[in-house]
């Protein structure tokens, strides 16, 4: 009822906001007066959602590589479905969480989110709740903009929570992972907090900020060593194009833009670096098909999809095993960042991901990015491969 409501209100509004101009939409959207917005049309703009998810990214970050500096093996907890969660997870979730739902008059806020407060509520878990309000806290202290009172135990638990909502076709939703790649992140490699927004169904911004990830190309692997800044942003709205940018601020945005290359035997490819995530046989296989020489960049995170963006790799392959279902949080972000780089993601029916179902992406078998040239000659090997994969290994 209450997003229809707000729906509704969008539609009421519409002339008003057309009347605003863009500088002035900006300044009134940081002051909270959100109920005006139009629903997703051609002449939208997601600029200033961009710029507040670009803040909450960043003060998110902040933690996560404070987390990760002074990473303890105390501080990764083991969830009921095996995938470690750190303190970090929390921390971050609350941040980005507490940092926009700040911006919303009270009970128009709705965001999809991987984690929620269900352990933290143990006894065992109150430790870890403990750790984690701290952490929030020094990190909000650490921020010379912000000067609020700290947040209790309680005010985490709830911001936490806010990353209940079941998303949908209808109305607007952000949508979180607080640390994608958590295995990455607990090794030390690449990890990014991955932030995007939902309007009727439809992704139409998204923020990704990978702390780990050279400003340089790592179109021949992480280099261990670098002169160049590592943490990278990128961001993307609808009909806006796709930047990165540097995690500290020091490089401005600059647009991105996904690999021109045509012919395959000169393309790269990524892949999760877990090789429990995708079945690295199958995108042996399906990089055979195409002629690839290069061997695949394996990196974690969506990180692969920044740094798809910006032409590091041409293709990303993505094929989980047997019964894996995709979260919406896990491709957001990242899939708006490619295709306002000019490039296209899909599974192997060559449709686009549909995010507007809920929680979780109802799939034909792997997602696949590449650019819209290779487009059809990669989907062309995937589905090859696919109907040559034995029948035991298949989905
Ligand atoms: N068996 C599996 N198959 C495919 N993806 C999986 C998986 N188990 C976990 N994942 C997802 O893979 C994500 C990491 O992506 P990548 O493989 O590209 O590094 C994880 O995100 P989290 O780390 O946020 O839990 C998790 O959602
Ligand atoms: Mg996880
Ligand atoms: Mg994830
Ligand atoms: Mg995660």
């Amino acid at each position: 009822m209450l997003k229809q409501a707000l729906h509704q209100s969008h539609y009421l509004h519409q002339q008003d906001w057309s009347a605003i101009t863009s500088r002035a939409r900006i300044g009134i959207a940081s002051r909270k007066v959100w109920s005006w917005r139009p629903v997703v049309s051609m002449a939208t703009s997601y600029h200033e959602d961009v710029v507040l998810a670009t803040r909450a990214v960043r003060l998110a970050s902040r933690l996560c590589q404070s987390v990760q500096r002074g990473l303890l093996k105390q501080e990764t907890q083991t969830k009921a479905d095996k995938s470690p969660v750190t303190v970090a997870d929390y921390g971050s979730q609350a941040l980005v969480s507490w940092s926009l739902a700040r911006e919303y008059p009270s009970g128009s806020f709705s965001m999809v989110a991987e984690e929620d407060s269900e352990d933290l509520r143990t006894e065992e878990g109150a430790p870890v709740l403990e750790r984690i309000t701290q952490l929030v806290n020094e990190t909000i202290a650490s921020d010379a903009t912000l000067d609020v009172a700290p947040l209790s135990k309680e005010d985490v638990l709830e911001a936490i929570d806010r990353g209940n909502s079941e998303g949908g076709s209808n109305g607007r939703h952000w949508v979180l992972d607080p640390i994608d790649g958590t295995r990455g992140f607990v090794r030390g490699d690449q990890y990014a907090i991955a932030l995007g927004l939902l309007d009727n169904g439809k992704v139409v911004a998204g923020v990704l900020g990978c702390p780990n990830l050279p400003m340089e190309s790592i179109a021949n692997g992480v280099p261990a060593s670098s002169n160049e800044p590592v943490g990278c942003l990128f961001s993307a709205s609808l009909g806006a194009g796709a930047t990165v940018e540097s995690l500290d601020g020091s490089v401005k945005p600059k647009p991105v833009h996904v690999s021109s290359v045509e012919d395959t035997t000169a393309a790269t490819f990524c892949e999760s670096y877990e090789s429990a995530h995708s079945m690295q046989d199958l995108t042996a296989n399906i990089a055979g098909v195409l002629g690839v020489k290069a061997p695949p960049v394996r990196i974690d995170s969506q990180a692969k999809y920044g740094a798809m963006a910006r032409g590091d790799a041409v293709i990303y392959l993505r094929f989980p095993h047997k019964g894996y279902r995709e979260k919406i949080w896990d491709h957001a972000a990242g899939a708006i960042v490619i295709t306002e780089a000019g490039g296209e993601v899909f599974d192997a029916a060559g449709e686009p991901l549909d995010f507007s179902r809920g929680r979780w992406l109802d799939l034909e078998t792997g997602i696949i990015a590449t650019n819209k040239k290779l487009k059809p000659v990669v989907l062309s090997a995937v589905q090859k491969c696919l109907k040559e994969q034995k029948p035991s290994a298949k989905h």
